[in-house]
This record gives C-alpha cells, structure tokens and sequence, in this order.
C-alpha cells in the first residue's frame, strides 16, 4: 500500500497554480492577489477632522470662554478652502479638509453652534480631532501582499487606494461527478434499493469552503462509458474534477474501467482508514487534476481533507501540505488498524478531543457530528484514554 505522505506529494508535484488573469474588484472576494498592491498617493489624502466642529487655531481657544468669527463653511469634498487667520474660525464637517492655519477642530458640542460667530467653552489642544494625511497609509506603501486572500476588507482597502482592476489567481473551478446506479437525487423519492445522493453536494461545499468555485455535475450510473461523456462534457469548464465512487473491487466500478485503460490515472491502496482506494492524475488536452474518491461519504470526505484541499490551495498560489493539526488528550481508548493511518471523527473541545460514536465510513451522521478527525499513525493500534494525540480541526 501507498503511504498517505507519498500520495500527497505526488498530487502536489503534479498541481500547479492557476494563470494570474485581472478582475474587477468587485469580482475579487475569494480570490488570491497574484500582485502586490502599493498605495499611489498617501492615505488619508490631506489633514481633515474627524468631527464637526469649528477649525480653529489652539492658541486661540486656549482660555475658554472664547468667541471667534466664523468665515466659512467646510463640508466634506470642499475644495478650495480659505485659511484660518489668528482669531478666526472656520465650520468644519467631518471628513473636511482642514484649512490651512488652522491646528485644531474643537467640536461642536463644545460650542454654542454659532454660524456667523461661535462661543467655545472647552479649550481644543494642538492636533485635537484632525486625521493627519498619511495617517493610515504613506505614498507607495505596500497595502496587501501577493499571496493574500481576498476578503471584503482587502476589497475595501484596494477601492480605497483607487483601484479598479487587480492581478489575482482565480479560484479553481472544480467538478464534482457522482457515480452509483444506487443514487437519487435528494428532493426525488427513492426507488427499491436506492439511497440519497450526498457526496457531491458535501464535496461542491467542500470545494467552496477551500476556495474554489464546485459544480456539480450530478450522477451517472455504472455505465463507464456514461461516465466517459459526462467528463468529456465537463472538462471544458474544469480547472480540477473530483469523481466520487466506483474506484474499488466490485464488478461495476465505472470510474476504474473507464479511466484505468487510459493510462493517466494511478488507482492505488492508500494506507489509510477510511479512504483506502484512490486515484490521481492528468486528463483531457489540458492536463486537468482528476481525483478519484472512494464513494463511502466518509471515505470521500476525508479524502478531501487530506490530498484535494492542499491541491486547490496550491493551484490557488497558497502555501499548502497536509493539514495542519493541534494535540489534545483522547477521553476515551483508540484503536486503529495495524499499517493504516487512522482519520477518526472526533469533537475537539480545547485540551480534549472525544471520538464520536459510529466510526464506519458510512456513517456520515456521525461526521456531522464532528468537528476535528484524530489521526493515529500507521504503527499505532491502540492508545489508552487520555493518550495526546494529533488533531485536524474541521
Ligand atoms: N472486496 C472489496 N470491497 C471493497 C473494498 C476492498 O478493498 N475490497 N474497499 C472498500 C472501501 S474501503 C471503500 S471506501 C469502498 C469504495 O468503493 P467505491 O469507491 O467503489 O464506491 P462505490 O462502490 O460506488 O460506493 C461505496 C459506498 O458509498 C455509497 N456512495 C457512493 N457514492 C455516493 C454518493 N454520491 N452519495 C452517497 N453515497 C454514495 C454507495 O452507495 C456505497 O454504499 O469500497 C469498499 N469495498
Ligand atoms: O477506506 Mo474505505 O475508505 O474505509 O471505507
Ligand atoms: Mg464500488
């Protein structure tokens, strides 16, 4: 059998990241910056108040009760604004240039609100209420990094230095292609021997939660051939495809018979539990990943976890390998089968982690219930409660 380290590193030498290629930044969140972004001009701007008020020079509103003329108005987006001579005041607003002379806002709560003149009761001390240009962001400071990923902050700050467009790695479009006679779509009523079909809804998620954009493809029989056409079909849209089922030993294993032939895919015994049977290659004109997962729900989702979901980070430009894990202490005995690694599902709650109850991979209740697999190593059978042991929190 396969160490799940080697079949890892297989898939990640295989996988590149995707073409940079420019978007709207509104098209951006989710996105990875394939570019660092520098500020064109320093942020803010220019000195303005960050209250409404009166501009006034401190010196002048030093003894309190004071009061000073008034000689303009200053709303926000005001241009060319008149400075403020010794003994003057100017109505300022927020987000208002401050006028030059001027070294402080007193607010307006400190005043009588006068229009033509104002009495300041409080004294305002140098600087007091004005954001001072650069404050933020100097001219030519880097503002996010090639490598970021994208989120409504980082759209904000790329609008805010004036951008419109942006150099980003896009997210991975991935197909997700069910295969099982057995399968109904959920919403439909269910057939002698049939069950819902769930994987490829977990997996288009699973895709999404990673970064990428899934599409499910919906399910095709055992016919291989079937299976053929349909990712044909597919991989006109596909940046990566997940299959799901028929990659094992029975006599009906559409993936397998039509793919195996080609000789571009490696079906290989992973040393794992669940998640044994998998396979990875290189499909189609373009050379597009294909990963073919076992089709317990249990087996395919921890197969997610551990060799697609570092794929699409790198493909996304991201630093990746296996998933990164925390210790905790086990509240009850673990057993795992000599030679595999284990993925047990499990509830981590701080310092502690308790397998849940139904480990078979069938039981996709019990992953539900999860939030975290424990892994036990290949030469590990068994571990008494409170052992410490590796966690991947979901
Ligand atoms: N003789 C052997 N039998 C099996 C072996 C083996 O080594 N020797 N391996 C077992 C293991 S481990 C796994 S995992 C499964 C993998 O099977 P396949 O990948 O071929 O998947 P299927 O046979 O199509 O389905 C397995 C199971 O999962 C259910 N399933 C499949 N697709 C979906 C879906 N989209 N949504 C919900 N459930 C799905 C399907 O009904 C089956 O119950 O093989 C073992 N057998
Ligand atoms: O390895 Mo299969 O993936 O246990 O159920
Ligand atoms: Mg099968």
């Amino acid at each position: 059998m396969k160490a799940v380290d080697r079949h890892l590193a297989d898939i990640l030498a295989a996988v590149r990241p995707l073409a940079p290629m420019e978007v709207d930044i509104e098209n951006a969140l989710g996105t990875v910056l394939a570019e660092d972004v520098a500020s064109p001009m320093p942020l803010p701007p220019f000195d303005n108040s960050a209250m409404d008020g009166y501009a006034v020079r401190a010196e002048d509103v030093a003894a309190t009760p004071v009061m000073l003329p008034v000689i303009e108005d200053v709303a926000a987006g005001d241009g060319g604004v008149h400075a403020v001579g010794p003994g003057l005041a100017a109505r300022i607003m927020t987000g208002a240039p401050v006028p030059a002379g001027a070294d402080a806002v007193v607010p307006v709560e400190w005043t009588d609100g006068g229009t033509a003149r104002v009495t300041i009761s409080r004294p305002a001390p140098f600087g007091n209420a004005i954001r001072r240009a650069g404050e933020d962001v100097e001219a030519g400071d880097l503002v996010l990094r090639a490598g970021t990923r994208v989120g409504p902050a980082q759209v904000g700050i790329l609008a805010g230095v004036g951008r419109r467009r942006v150099t980003v790695r896009p997210r991975p479009r991935v197909v997700v292609l069910s295969t099982g006679a057995e399968l109904a779509e959920p919403g439909t009523p269910l057939g002698a021997g049939q069950i819902w079909e769930s994987n490829s809804f977990m997996l288009a998620a699973a895709v999404r939660q990673a970064g990428g954009e899934g599409f499910r493809a919906g399910a095709v029989t055992d016919d291989p051939r079937e299976f053929l056409e349909a990712l044909d079909t597919q991989l006109l849209r596909a940046d990566a495809v997940i299959t799901s089922g028929g990659v094992s030993m029975g006599a009906y294993e559409p993936v397998k018979e039509a793919l195996a032939p080609l000789g571009k895919v490696a079906f290989e015994k992973v040393a794992m539990q669940p998640g044994m049977p998998q396979g990875f290659g290189l499909v189609g004109p373009d050379a597009v990943p294909i990963f073919t997962l076992p089709g317990n729900p249990v087996s395919s989702f921890v197969s997610f976890v551990l060799f697609v979901k570092p794929a699409l980070l790198a493909m996304q430009g991201l630093p990746t390998g296996p998933p990164p894990t925390v210790r905790a202490a086990t509240t009850a005995p673990l057993r795992s089968p000599a030679g595999k690694r284990s993925f047990l599902r499990a509830v981590l709650s701080g310092e502690v982690v308790a397998p849940v109850h139904g480990q078979g991979s069938h039981q996709l209740a019990a992953l539900a219930s999860a939030n975290a697999l424990i892994v036990l190593p290949e030469d590990v059978t068994e571990l008494p409660q409170g052992a410490e042991v590796e966690v991947i929190p979901l």
